[in-house]
């Protein structure tokens, strides 16, 4: 069942007119460099889901096909197809035999890497990148709003190992690396129950470092700009300390991340713990995140309104995952003590924001031969408590201490989210 081939795969063009065909660098001694078709075959791979009756899945719908192939391009060798049965609303899971080529470093080269929060939307991105690169890597999450299925594909692989446990109980193991990033990140997420928000901040972040303090591992965590609150200094830079609302609705994240900040430099100063602090701006997230980008793309998708909060001139500044994931290894490597930004300048307010994914939903249609019934519109409701009036990352600090700078514009992260959701949409997944 091999996917259809005439369709024309995507390409990303950098701000040169080049085509983008890795993500990555050779910096600080450390290579990040990966094929970015190798890294697309893996988003779909466990989702890879094709829909028929039970009677015909060797037969299955070439449209669903064409719309992976026109956004993984290849590596068919690697791909596994599960099947969707509409009539008996079940599922056929095909598990991989056959992993894609991981480098195979010499032992000295080799980290033992810890991720926590390794199943959400940054950690499995991160994940896919370590791997490739040939460390071995363990994943901690608790699935709370990760998903195994981001990270399925490396599942008995001899470099991954994947355990289900939540970082506000301790734990213990042997590693040289730590990417902290378990939290929930979404405002409706980090809510619904805010008082393990908190406890994971603090008590997680407790653990991890206290980990590190004993096997003298460097801890790298993901805070946020929402440390600077709403802020008064505008673009945020690392020095500025943030104007936060102790009490308010999203303190538990905000107040738990600078909790988090303030033991990560304890344990810095006290114990001579390596820290790494990744203060991450607005990224590009998964389907069924109920962040802006998300909501937008799929409500454009499924020709519904799109919803902005309040009179939409509050600002923001996206950048794509890779860029992201490029900074945070950048940083890991580094020696680099100090917060750093990491994030992309190019601000836009939400209502143009979302006359922008509008545009991109409808161009990639009209390529695709998708008439809509109607055009979407932009309706407006209510603001949430305590939103941030306007943000973008100063990221002077980045690109002089880790030579980093994004390289992908917000149209061209849109563009290839929009492909990627589209194909999920295709197999029923969203
Ligand atoms: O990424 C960041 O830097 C931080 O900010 C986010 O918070 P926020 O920027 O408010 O994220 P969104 O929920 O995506 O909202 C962005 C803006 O779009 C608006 N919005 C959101 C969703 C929607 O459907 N419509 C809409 O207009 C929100 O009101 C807000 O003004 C999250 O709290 C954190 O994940 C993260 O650490």
């Amino acid at each position: 069942m091999a996917p259809s081939t005439n369709v024309d795969p995507i390409k990303t063009l950098d701000k040169n007119g080049q085509e983008i065909k890795s993500v990555g660098f050779q910096r600080f001694g450390f290579d990040s460099e990966v094929p970015i078709d190798l890294l697309r075959s893996l988003y779909l791979r466990s989702h890879y889901v094709l829909s028929a009756p039970v009677e015909q899945v060797d037969n299955v719908d070439t449209k669903e096909l064409a719309d992976h192939a026109r956004f993984t391009q290849g590596l068919n060798a690697y791909q596994s197809k599960s099947i969707y049965h509409p009539e008996t609303q079940s599922i056929s899971y095909t598990t991989l035999t056959r992993f894609p080529p991981v480098k195979l470093l010499p032992p000295s080269e080799r980290k033992r890497i810890l991720v926590t929060g390794g199943a959400g939307f940054v950690g499995s991105h991160l994940v896919d990148r370590l791997m490739l690169l040939g460390h071995e890597v363990t994943v901690l999450d608790n699935f709370f709003t990760g998903s195994k299925t981001t990270i399925g594909h490396w599942v008995g692989h001899p470099n991954f190992e994947m355990v289900r446990h939540d970082v506000v109980e301790p734990f213990m193991i042997e590693c040289d690396q730590i990417y902290h990033l378990a939290c929930p990140a979404s405002p409706p997420h980090y809510q619904f129950n805010a008082i393990h928000t908190v406890k994971t901040s603090f008590m997680g972040t407790l653990n991890m470092l206290g980990l590190a303090k004993r096997t003298k591992a460097r801890f790298l965590i993901s805070s946020t700009s929402e440390v600077y609150g709403d802020p008064e200094v505008h673009p945020q830079h690392e020095d500025y300390w943030g104007h936060v609302n102790p009490i308010g609705p999203r303190a538990c994240y905000d107040e738990g991340k600078r909790v988090a900040e303030t033991l990560t430099y304890g344990y810095h100063r006290q114990d001579g713990v390596e820290v790494r602090v990744a203060r991450i701006f607005n990224t590009y997230v998964n389907p069924h995140d109920g962040r802006v980008v998300s909501n937008f793309i799929v409500q454009a998708l499924r020709g519904e309104d799109l919803t902005v909060y309040g009179d939409g001139k509050q600002t923001r500044s996206f950048q794509y995952i890779h860029d992201l994931v490029d900074g945070l290894i950048a940083l890991m490597n580094s020696s680099e003590t100090r917060p750093v930004n990491i994030g992309n300048g190019d601000e836009f307010t939400i209502g143009e924001f979302a006359e922008l994914v509008r545009e991109i939903v409808e161009k990639v249609q009209r390529e695709d031969g998708v008439v809509p019934e109607r055009r979407v519109q932009i309706v407006y409701k209510p603001i949430p408590i305590d939103d941030p009036q306007r943000r973008r990352p100063d990221t002077t600090r980045a690109k002089e201490s880790l030579a980093w700078q994004p390289r992908w514009t917000v149209r061209m992260g849109l563009e290839e989210m929009v492909r990627y959701y589209k194909a999920k949409m295709a197999e029923g997944s969203i």
